[in-house]
């Protein structure tokens, strides 16, 4: 039986200082996670095709991926203003802490991805369940791309971090 705190290659736990639960960091690409990592961490810029991949196509490498997110604005972003509220006055922190919640009930399997984005996610794609369509590289911010186009089809990232806000993002094919 593994040691239960043996880890892939490449990944580091760490426990949330907003809610004291445990999180696991890629080291390579400074991405985190909830979920306990069963493969080796991406490295970054690397093609997922490097290592055997979980749920992918033995590591697919797209030109273009479909997502969903869900986005928890805060009073740092670009544009602290949704459908749902005129004038976005959150912290970061408590941005954070909200995402973690909607994250949680996704995984426990309390609610759905679609209801809580349209419920709860501060972009406009929210009337369509958070689903921004298909998108290739250099269409979004960095950082979400580079989270989009780390996930296997299926997968649900960690808390995303851009301009806009905290995200979580799942890929849809
Ligand atoms: O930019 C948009 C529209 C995004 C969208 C793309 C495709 C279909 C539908 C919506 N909304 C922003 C919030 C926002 N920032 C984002 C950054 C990355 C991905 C989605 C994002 N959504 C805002 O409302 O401030």
């Amino acid at each position: 039986m593994p040691d239960a705190e043996q880890l892939p290659e490449g990944w580091e736990k760490r426990t949330s200082r907003s809610t004291g639960m445990s999180y696991y960091l890629n080291v390579h690409t400074k991405e985190s996670q909830w979920d306990q990592p069963t493969e080796p961490a991406k490295k970054a810029g690397a093609s997922s095709g490097g290592g055997a991949s979980g749920g992918g196509s033995g590591g697919d490498a797209p030109d273009e991926v479909q997502c969903l997110h869900l986005l928890v604005k805060h009073k740092g972003s670009r544009r602290p203003s949704s459908w749902r509220e005129e004038n976005i006055t959150r912290t970061k922190e408590e941005a954070q802490l909200l995402l973690e919640v909607y994250r949680n009930k996704i995984v426990q399997g309390e609610a759905t991805f679609d209801e809580l984005a349209r419920s709860y996610s501060d972009c406009s794609s929210a009337k369509r369940g958070g689903d921004l369509g298909t998108f290739g590289r250099g269409q979004m911010q960095p950082p979400f791309e580079k989270a989009a186009f780390g996930l296997n089809v299926g997968q649900l990232s960690g808390i995303v971090d851009t301009d806009s806000g905290l995200h979580i993002i799942l890929r849809k094919s």
